[in-house]
């Protein structure tokens, strides 16, 4: 037993004192205040030193175990000159490089964030990335892109867009001017699981980055993924830009159309230049493994069954699969045509760009065609599942309808499926064939 414990009672009313004991009851009562002054004392000491962190560390509120994501996010620290100077070395552009910009890519260790960074790079632009690193599919496969951005001089800062100290921290060091926004929380079934991952990172986080432009000065152009879901129930093909979006089928959906209507809420007021991007299904090499085409490869090869839906009376569901470099294409075509913002410090100085374009690829494939290209590719026959469409937010079929990004971006996609899904392949087996990665694989 410890002194403390001698002193305190187990449980109240139990402490027997002895008969002719006042003397011990005074000084008992004495040692009691003096010790829970101590205890206060020392809690107090403890709060101060948790809450206080030092000038050149700070800890992003997104590790708080109160992260209504509810995943494992590191505590992540940053500030100081050797961090600054990594940031400034990466937002160089390169000398030789005319007209180039200086983009801020949140989510650049995402599978799109990473492909747009290293493209960016390679054309001579400035380029910081920002990722929270956060465990929704396995965080070594971040990692190892974020190793890929690192041998090509991009350094992505570590820590959450909620974070309002690290993006005003950013903003001091860089004079961005563009912002390809491409952090969200991604997965159209996930939501179900896990709701507020998505108010988080896809609406309170969107709001928040959008504050530190508006108050940016000069203000950077913003380009940002909204998501082909946003045509939810929509029935009418192709989905067309004018097409009705207010039918979203899941929560995902519903927080990328909420994006669009915010995007417009901050270019009315403050005189942001904006432009959505609809994505539709991306795929490639470094993609995200908690999207079908990943996990079927991955399933197909263990030999373990893989589940294709059926829409109604056995109907096909239909994806307008696009390649990521299709996609990179297009991002970089909508940071170069975005004209600026028009306010400065917080103020609107005058109208500015407001854009949304459909990203797809315009020929949609029903997915058991999918899983017969990674059949052949992989030489293995697929053990296949067909059942019926589960009520999780997923949606028949998407078809884009990519005219006005043609029109207004040179937009043209270029890969088919089975192309695309070749050089997927390829990369996959290399990339989980080092024996560092085959038990990632084997998860
Ligand atoms: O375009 C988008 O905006 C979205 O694209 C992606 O969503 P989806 O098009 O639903 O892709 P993905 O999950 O790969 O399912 C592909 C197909 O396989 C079917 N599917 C799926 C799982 C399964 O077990 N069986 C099956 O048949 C399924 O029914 C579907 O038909 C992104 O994940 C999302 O973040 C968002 O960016």
């Amino acid at each position: 037993m410890s002194r403390l414990d001698e002193m305190i009672p187990s449980s109240p009313g139990k402490f027997k004192m002895e008969k002719s004991s006042y003397l011990h009851r005074l000084r008992f009562q004495s040692s009691l205040t003096k010790f829970a002054f101590f205890s206060f004392f020392l809690l107090c000491l403890i709060s101060l030193l948790f809450l206080r962190s030092p000038p050149s560390v700070n800890t992003s509120p997104s590790s708080s175990s109160s992260d209504p994501s509810r995943r494992s996010l590191r505590t992540n620290t940053y500030g100081g000159p050797a961090w600054e100077k990594r940031i400034r070395s990466s937002a160089r552009i390169r000398t030789s490089t005319t007209n180039g910009i200086t983009v801020l890519v949140t989510g650049a260790a995402g599978f799109v964030g990473t492909h747009v960074s290293a493209a960016l790079k390679r054309r001579g632009d400035g380029v910081i990335g920002l990722d929270n690193f956060n465990d929704y599919y396995d965080p070594s496969l971040k990692r190892a892109r974020q190793a890929l951005l690192e041998r090509s001089g991009i350094f992505i800062v570590e820590g959450d867009i909620n974070d309002v100290e690290l993006l005003r921290k950013l903003f001091k060091i860089v004079t961005f001017t563009h912002v390809m926004h491409l952090a969200a929380q991604a997965g159209v079934r996930y939501a179900m699981e896990n709701p507020s991952s998505y108010v988080h990172s896809n609406i309170a986080g969107f709001v928040n980055l959008l504050e530190i432009c508006k108050s940016a000065n000069p203000q950077p152009a913003i380009v940002w993924a909204s998501s082909s879901s946003v045509y939810g129930l929509n029935t009418k093909v192709p989905f067309s830009e004018k097409d009705r979006t207010d039918q979203p089928a899941s929560l995902y959906a519903a927080t990328k159309k909420a994006g669009e209507e915010i995007a417009h809420t901050y270019n009315h007021i403050y005189g942001l230049s904006l432009t959505g991007l609809r994505f539709f299904t991306v795929y490639g090499p470094w993609g995200r493994p908690d999207m079908a085409y990943f996990f079927f490869t991955k399933d197909i090869l263990k030999g373990k069954s893989i589940s294709i839906f059926e829409s109604a009376n056995h109907g096909t569901v239909a994806r307008d699969f696009t390649y990521i470099d299709d996609i990179v294409k297009g991002c970089l075509a909508s940071l170069d045509t975005a004209e600026k913002s028009t306010g400065t410090g917080g103020k609107k100085r005058g109208p500015a760009m407001l854009r949304v374009f459909n990203l797809g690829n315009t020929s949609p494939v029903p997915v058991s065609d999918l899983v017969r290209i990674l059949e052949r590719q992989l030489k293995v026959k697929a053990k296949k599942n067909l059942i019926k469409m589960p009520r999780n937010g997923d949606v028949p079929f998407t078809h884009a309808n990519i005219s006005l990004a043609q029109r207004e971006l040179g937009y043209k996609p270029t890969t088919d499926l089975q192309t695309g899904l070749k050089k997927f392949v390829r990369w996959y087996l290399s990339y989980y064939s080092s024996s560092g990665q085959s038990k990632a694989a084997a998860r």
